[in-house]
């Protein structure tokens, strides 16, 4: 059988069967693999953005004007990654005190979002992870940032 939410139908035209996905009304010959389940999937996550100096934006809520270097945020997302991996604290509480993003006054959470709504690269670690898994480091134009998927 497929993987949820697809189900598998039968053609009667065709005389053989067919896959019909209710949460985006798709239908479509092929077996759909996990991949094409992932298509049209929410998920939700919260993330720690730390900017540096060649960041699109280097301004935020924590600093108005952001001087460091691309290797000195790194340094400070793998140093945050570590305080967490530990145990020592958790993504929420680094992100409210350390988040260069709007997000960190709800502890990092940028409510659910599809394919398509955040820049590719966040995008992609963040569908690469399961639910509850803490991402490496993630570049976008943002920054660098830690992203923990959530749901
Ligand atoms: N929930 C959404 N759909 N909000 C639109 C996201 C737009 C998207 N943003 C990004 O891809 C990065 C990764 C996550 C945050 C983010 C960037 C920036 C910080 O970087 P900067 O733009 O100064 O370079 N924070 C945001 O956008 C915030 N509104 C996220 C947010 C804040 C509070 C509550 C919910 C979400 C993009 N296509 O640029």
């Amino acid at each position: 059988t497929p993987p949820a939410p697809w189900e598998e139908r039968f053609s009667q035209t065709k005389k053989r069967a067919y896959y019909y996905n209710p949460e985006t009304n798709q239908s479509q010959w092929e077996f759909p693999t996990e991949s094409t389940g992932a298509v049209n999937e929410t998920v939700r996550a919260s993330h720690l953005l730390v900017k540096h100096r060649e960041s699109r934006r280097p301004s935020s809520w924590r600093q108005e004007r952001i001087t460091i270097s691309k290797d000195e945020a790194l340094q400070q997302i793998l140093a945050f990654r570590q305080q967490i991996v530990s145990g020592e604290t958790d993504l929420p509480t680094l992100a409210q005190q350390y988040s260069d993003c709007s997000s960190a006054r709800v502890g990092g959470d940028l409510g659910p979002f599809k394919r398509g709504q955040m820049q590719k690269s966040f995008e992609d670690a963040t569908f690469a992870l399961q639910v509850g898994e803490l991402s490496q480091p993630v570049f976008s134009d943002s920054g660098v940032h830690l992203i923990l998927r959530t749901a």
